[in-house]
């Protein structure tokens, strides 16, 4: 089966929740392409170990690069947690980015919860 690819996408308060759970899922992932936001990637990589693309930050344009390639058919899956909380300056972004998942039918887990099953049920 060829490699799964997943994109990884967390917000500033949620990044500690994408740590704790590319760590649970540590070894599947580790068998995944995977890209992320630049600042996500790099945690991803420092903390997790995992071996990840890093795009740009979210703000400067990392969702639209995320979003462009997953409308060309190069993501499987996406993880965005995303912070409902607090308004973000790239909030147009982040609607392309959700907007091309739906557009293009590709899963994308928006909690922790959701995250969850769709990794379990993707990788597991
Ligand atoms: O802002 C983001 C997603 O909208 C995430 O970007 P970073 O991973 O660079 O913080």
């Amino acid at each position: 089966m060829p490699r799964r690819r997943i994109a990884l996408i967390s917000h500033d308060k949620k990044k500690d929740a994408m740590v704790a759970l590319a760590r649970e899922f540590r070894d599947q992932l580790a068998g995944c392409e995977l890209c992320a936001t630049g600042t996500t990637g790099r945690r991803l990589q420092d903390e997790v170990g995992l071996s990840v693309e890093c795009m740009l930050s979210g703000p400067l344009g990392g969702d639209l690069q995320i979003g462009a390639r997953l409308a060309v058919g190069g993501v499987d899956a996406v993880i965005f947690l995303r912070d409902p909380m607090t308004p973000q300056p790239h909030e147009p972004d982040i609607n392309a980015l959700v907007r091309a998942c739906d557009v293009h039918d590709i899963p994308c887990a928006t909690n922790v919860a959701s995250a969850r099953l769709l990794l379990g049920q993707l990788l597991g």
